[in-house]
């Protein structure tokens, strides 16, 4: 059974402050918001999370094997470097959308994203290191199938663009659906998604449906492990896996 730790980041009262006293240089926002991605992915990749940027103000990482501590030393980081503040919930699940769920549910019982005095706030339960195994994240990496001769030495820029992010659509919220899943476009022609255990039949499932839907064709490589960097890196080796054997899915065991 999976269990998956997922921590859900949400700057505190940014909407005002990015209009506060008077809409502030996009540029600059731009700058703060690619800033504090970078290095809350560093802060939560050093101790083997993965962070998603997903909107920018709020981002979704994923955790396990970072406790209550770690997050506040984080949080704390942040603070003393930006103008902002981040308020952090974590919440586990075998099934990765309900954890997001009850991460969401615990941010807003304690206000809103716009409360001026809902600052810091650090909320939930970290997976007891007891209770962890190397089978509690599977990660699914995806990646479009020749994308460079099929898309980037085809197409401007903006056309590829859209191919790409058509695929990474339809993909997440087919896995959303069908598998409790998260994916999560990384650049590139790249999503990673962590799911629920599925079998080889079902990533088929999952790529014919945004073939068949949007005409971008997928591979994957499947890992899995006790932090999002063991599950990620397997699920690396599983793609390369894919391209040498030319499969369309490989799980790794
Ligand atoms: N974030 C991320 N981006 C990657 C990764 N691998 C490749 N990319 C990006 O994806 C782009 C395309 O690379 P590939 O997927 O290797 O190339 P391809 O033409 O699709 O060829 P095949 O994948 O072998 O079918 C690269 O330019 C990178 O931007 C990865 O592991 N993570």
């Amino acid at each position: 059974m999976t269990n998956t730790q997922i921590t859900l980041i949400q700057l505190d009262n940014y909407g005002p402050w990015t209009v506060t006293p008077e809409p502030r240089r996009e540029v600059d926002l731009q700058t703060m918001q690619s800033r504090l991605y970078a290095d809350l992915s560093q802060l939560f990749g050093n101790r083997d999370g993965y962070v998603f940027f997903s909107r920018f103000d709020n981002m979704i990482a994923v955790t396990n094997g970072l406790d209550t501590d770690d997050h506040a030393l984080i949080q704390e980081s942040v603070a003393n470097r930006y103008p902002v503040t981040i308020s952090l919930s974590v919440a586990v699940d075998p099934a990765p959308i309900a954890a997001l769920g009850t991460a969401t549910d615990q941010l807003q019982d304690a206000g809103s994203a716009q409360d001026k005095d809902r600052r810091s706030i650090l909320r939930g339960d970290p997976l007891a290191d007891a209770d962890r195994t190397n089978d509690d994240l599977h990660i699914a990496h995806f990646d479009v199938n020749d994308a460079t001769g099929q898309y980037t030495d085809e197409l401007n820029e903006f056309d590829t663009f859209i191919n790409i992010e058509q695929g990474y659509a339809e993909l997440m919220r087919y896995m959303r659906r069908a598998h409790d899943s998260l994916s999560f476009f990384v650049g590139g022609d790249n999503v990673i998604a962590v799911c629920t255990p599925l079998t080889t039949e079902e990533y088929e499932d999952a790529i014919t449906h945004v073939r068949e839907a949007v005409g971008v064709a997928l591979k994957v490589g499947v890992g899995h492990g006790a932090t999002a960097q063991d599950a990620g890196m397997d699920a690396k080796h599983a793609l390369e896996a894919c391209r040498h054997d030319g499969r369309d899915v490989v799980i790794n065991d």
